[in-house]
């Protein structure tokens, strides 16, 4: 038993040393190599430098920001989604953003990395670097806030060539690039759900960061969910179409590509996700403006211009983000508003009604921002107001070529109850939809109320307890609203 256990002991502890000198032969190797690949790269990196000095090298930097910073550079976007490719397998330091796929992500080069690239017998390099934004005063109050670590740096990638390549690279490797990038960025594309930071928060004149911030967009209706009057769906989806595919005919009858809808109604009739189904349909972002955040005319078009294509631009509640009533319509407002307030005693107005005074946007900002000399740069893009009170709103605002289209969302019909019926509760028929629908002829109720009550609410709901619940909240609507119209011909009774 002794030496049975002696044996077994000698034999561990033979298959450890093993196991520690196989280790130590493996991690020398590895080091070894890993040193070998870092000394061939500065080699490289050296070399190219110093052979760059006698002149054989040229160079063309691709910035980040393009036009004093107002624009995201479209080329340097495709020349990142181009490198994210190869520089997956030839970087040491890579960033990586979040992909479409949850599981992947997209790599690009860190700052201070290079990468080789062969094209028709000819190699080039690229280097990614950055440099800090020179401080203006201003910035620099303003960045105090956030620590010098929060100042954002400007991004660059330098190309060099040698100059007997010049017109390769120039003519053919360039645009093959770009080319090959759009591709790339077709493919990881993540729609985007843009908000405009306060911009209080933009650093006055010198650079500054981006006047967008965004979260992926992940809205999940469509038009198959949305409910609607099938005939005038049909027309908005046909519409969207023909917007989509008309960059010929919008350039051969001189119109700028853009679009604006007008998207009218009560609250919770269905606009703000008339809007999400529209850029789901279309494959577009969403630039989801806050008026009340945006201090004058002049922000509001470096907003505009940093929108990409291929973009819908939506501000929501148009009447209750600023007083856009127009001058005439305020003159007249003015003069009504006096004589109310006579009647009434004045007294604040509501909340929702509440001006925001610091905003200095005006109508003829907006108007021009809409369908003025800027509203034609980049194209591709659909304009979407939204409104409660359709008639605030100035003439000038919602004619034809700004507000293109104009879309009322109204109450809940009996075709539009029924598709809610289909979606929420996969039913065609029911001996409760003629109650439903006799219903609904008198009472108004929106298609988020219907869609509520028709939401079941325990694993024990169904079709028929759901259209029961619609059926009592519809008559408690009706005899609430009879209620209110009693009161009030009892008011006006002479
Ligand atoms: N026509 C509709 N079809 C399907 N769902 C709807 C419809 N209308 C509203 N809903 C649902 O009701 C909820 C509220 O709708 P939504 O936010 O689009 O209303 P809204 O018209 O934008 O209201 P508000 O004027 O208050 O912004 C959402 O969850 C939406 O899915
Ligand atoms: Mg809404």
């Amino acid at each position: 038993m002794a030496m049975e256990a002696m044996m077994s002991g000698l034999n561990s502890g033979v298959v450890l040393s093993l196991i520690a000198v196989l280790w130590t032969v493996v991690w020398q190797n590895l080091q070894h190599l890993q040193l070998q690949q870092f000394f061939a790269r500065q080699l490289s990196r050296r070399a190219r430098r110093l052979a760059a000095m006698v002149d054989p090298y040229l160079s063309v930097t691709i910035a980040e920001y393009e036009g004093g910073r107002m624009k995201r550079s479209d080329a340097y976007e495709e020349v990142k989604a181009y490198l994210s490719d190869a520089s997956a397998h030839g970087v040491r330091h890579l960033r990586a953003e979040s992909a479409k796929d949850a599981d992947k992500l997209v790599l690009s080069m860190s700052d201070g990395e290079e990468v080789e690239d062969d094209f028709e017998g000819a190699r080039v390099w690229w280097w990614a670097y950055s440099k800090q934004p020179p401080r203006s005063d201003g910035a620099a109050a303003w960045w105090s806030g956030g620590g010098a670590a929060a100042q954002e740096e400007r991004h660059f990638y330098r190309l060099f060539f040698l100059e007997h390549q010049r017109s390769l690279v120039l003519d053919t490797y360039l645009p093959r690039v770009r080319q090959l990038g759009r591709a790339v960025m077709v493919k990881n594309r993540q729609r985007k759900l843009f908000t405009n930071i306060s911009t209080h928060q933009w650093s006055d004149g010198g650079f500054m960061r981006s006047a967008w911030t965004h979260v992926v967009f992940e809205h999940p209706k469509t038009f198959a969910t949305l409910a609607m009057d099938p005939a005038e769906k049909k027309r908005v989806m046909d519409d969207l179409d023909m917007f989509k595919g008309g960059r010929d005919y919008y350039a051969r009858v001189g119109k700028a590509w853009k679009r604006g809808y007008l998207l009218y109604g009560p609250p919770g009739t269905g606009k703000s996700a008339m809007i999400a189904a529209m850029a789901n349909y279309l494959d577009y972002d969403i630039y989801d403006i806050e008026l009340t955040s945006v201090h004058s005319n002049t922000d509001l078009r470096k907003l505009f211009i940093e929108t990409t294509s291929k973009s819908i631009i939506v501000i929501e509640d148009i009447d209750c983000s600023l007083d856009l009533t127009g001058a005439r319509e305020k003159k007249k407002a003015a003069e009504e508003d006096g004589d109310k307030d006579k009647k009434d005693g004045g007294g604040p107005s509501k909340p929702g009604e509440k001006k925001d005074t610091s905003s200095k946007v005006t109508l003829s900002g907006l108007l021009n921002f809409i369908d003025g000399l800027w509203s034609a740069c980049g194209g591709e893009r659909i304009i979407v107001f939204t409104t409660n009170h359709v008639k605030k709103l100035d003439p000038a605002l919602i004619r034809r070529g700004r507000m293109d289209k104009h879309i009322e969302m109204s109450y809940c019909g009996f075709e539009a109850f029924k598709f809610l019926a289909k979606t929420y509760l996969d039913v065609d028929s029911h001996p409760l939809f003629d109650a439903v629908g006799e219903l609904l002829r008198e009472v108004d109720m929106t298609p988020a109320d219907v869609a509520e009550n028709l939401t079941p609410k325990s694993l024990d709901d169904g079709p028929d307890s759901c259209l029961a619940d619609l059926v009592k909240a519809l008559e408690e609507a009706k005899k609430a609203s009879g209620a209110g119209e009693d009161e009030e011909d009892q008011q006006y009774e002479p």
